[in-house]
């Protein structure tokens, strides 16, 4: 489903890579974890997976494509329906309220209607139908996150990228969270998630630890610098 090679990564101002000379595979339906110490590179992993940032050299294939082949709108429409991002910080638009919020990645896409009993359904399933005409500043932020999620599965993404999207929870909105995507794992859907919480690894298939200049997958090292 993803798979790195050869992958290496250094921003421009910086003296030695991120990670260098990485591969990498991600099965369809796996549930990964990225952890390691504050700028280690695990957001960087999941830029570079879902396409918003290029490797310096290396490949990286969303199934069979290698995207940084793709032209800049062609990468666009490709990443748009496979990959949705789940953010620490919500990232919701506070102008809006929570259904249409949900709504917001398919609106230029699909008869509105549509769109909104599809945001209906996902509001029940993540526990919020009760919120619907709210804005996301009338939410605890365990909720805001619920709705983030809902927003990131409206369009049936077959990849879902989770840049610690339990970092501002408390424990039972953790927990809450890691309900959510124990159903989204169950229902085949392939979860890369950077985290520095050991709870939320334990739920995952795999860890991929990063260390500063090396990266260990599965306790096995694969790469180093
Ligand atoms: N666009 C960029 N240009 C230059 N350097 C960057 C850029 N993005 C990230 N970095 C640097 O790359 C390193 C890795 O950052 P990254 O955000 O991937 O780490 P992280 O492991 O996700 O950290 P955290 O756990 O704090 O979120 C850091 O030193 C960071 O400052």
């Amino acid at each position: 489903m993803i798979h790195l090679q050869n992958a290496t990564l250094q921003y421009n101002m910086s003296k030695t890579p991120i990670f260098s000379d990485v591969t990498l595979h991600i099965a369809k339906g796996e549930w990964i974890s990225l952890i390691g110490p504050s700028g280690s590179g695990k957001t960087s992993l999941l830029n570079i997976i879902g396409g918003s940032i290029e490797l310096s050299s290396g490949k990286v294939f969303i199934e069979q494509t290698d995207i940084q082949t793709l032209s800049i709108n062609e990468k666009q429409l490709y990443v748009r329906e496979k990959i949705s991002t789940v953010y620490q910080q919500f990232r919701l638009l506070p102008q809006f309220t929570v259904l249409e919020n949900i709504m917001l990645p398919l609106i230029p896409y699909r008869d509105r209607k549509v769109i909104q009993a599809k945001a209906l359904e996902l509001m029940e399933d993540v526990g919020l139908e009760e919120h619907a005409k709210k804005l996301p500043s009338q939410l605890s932020g365990g909720q805001q996150q619920r709705v983030a999620f809902a927003r990131a599965l409206i369009t049936e993404p077959d990849i879902l990228l989770c840049d610690e999207p339990t970092g501002n929870l408390d424990h039972d909105n953790r927990n809450n969270i890691l309900e959510l995507l124990s159903v989204v794992h169950k229902k085949g859907k392939t979860i890369v998630l950077a985290t520095h919480d050991d709870f939320v690894t334990k739920k995952s298939d795999r860890i991929i630890t990063f260390t500063g200049n090396t990266i260990h997958i599965g306790g096995d090292k694969i790469a180093s610098l």
